[in-house]
């Protein structure tokens, strides 16, 4: 057998775990509460898609948004993992978009129903290539952008998140066993807002990685 190699994790099937509210500036512009934990939900693995194919719109949706985050690749498994070992669990980084049904989402947040729906149909995270570990320094300290047809929609940095990295993986990992190849999205920052078909999305961490998509309706 082959070895799995961890600059393709998307193809090996594991949990994407989700942070929501974790910038206090989208909290905010969504009129949700600053969280005094951490929100997770999860994205199934058929969720994934990576540059050169488009992010598709579901037929349900009439409000569909880009929220660019900086995800974590995990590389060595563990279950409660203490803040000061997290780091060695992690493999490396990749930017990553979180594309949400906002209609379904408030929908099922009146509802209190989950945000399955809005969250984890097929194409809702696009991801950029493996960034290996060493080429970002100070993962809590990094400039994400994303712009629509050019525009700038989203700027922000990851000093301003609620939770930080190691508060994150020591905290799911109490709950969730974290897997190799398992990947993290730590939440948005502010900015977010509706793309729609044949829109062009654009996103990037400083000088480390930009990626390109396109949005196109899904067959019926
Ligand atoms: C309100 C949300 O959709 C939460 C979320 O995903 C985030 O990144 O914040
Ligand atoms: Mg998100």
């Amino acid at each position: 057998m082959t070895a799995r190699n961890i600059s393709r994790f998307w193809e090996w099937g594991r949990k994407i775990i989700c942070v929501g509210r974790n910038y206090a500036d989208h909290a905010k512009e969504l009129k949700n509460a600053i969280p005094s934990e951490p929100v997770l939900f999860l994205k199934p693995p058929s969720a994934y898609v990576t540059e050169g194919f488009p992010i598709l719109v579901p037929l349900y949706t009439n409000n569909l948004h880009h929220e660019v985050e900086l995800g974590v690749v995990i590389g060595k498994a563990g279950t409660s993992i203490p803040q000061s070992d997290a780091m060695d669990h992690v493999a490396g980084y990749a930017l990553c978009l979180d594309m949400t049904a906002r209609d379904i989402q408030d929908e099922c947040k009146s509802k209190g129903l989950p945000w399955t729906l809005a969250k984890a149909f097929n194409t809702s995270c696009p991801v950029s290539e493996f960034i290996p570990k060493e080429r970002i320094r100070d993962p809590g300290n990094v400039r994400l952008w994303l712009k629509v047809n050019d525009q700038l929609r989203q700027s922000g940095c990851t000093a301003h998140m609620i939770f930080s990295i190691p508060y994150l993986i020591s905290y799911i990992s109490e709950v969730i066993s974290l897997e190799e190849g398992d990947l993290i999205l730590t939440g948005t920052p502010k900015g977010v807002s509706a793309v729609q078909e044949h829109d062009e999305l654009q996103a990037g961490i400083e000088d480390v990685v930009s990626m390109r998509f396109k949005v196109a309706r899904k067959d019926h």
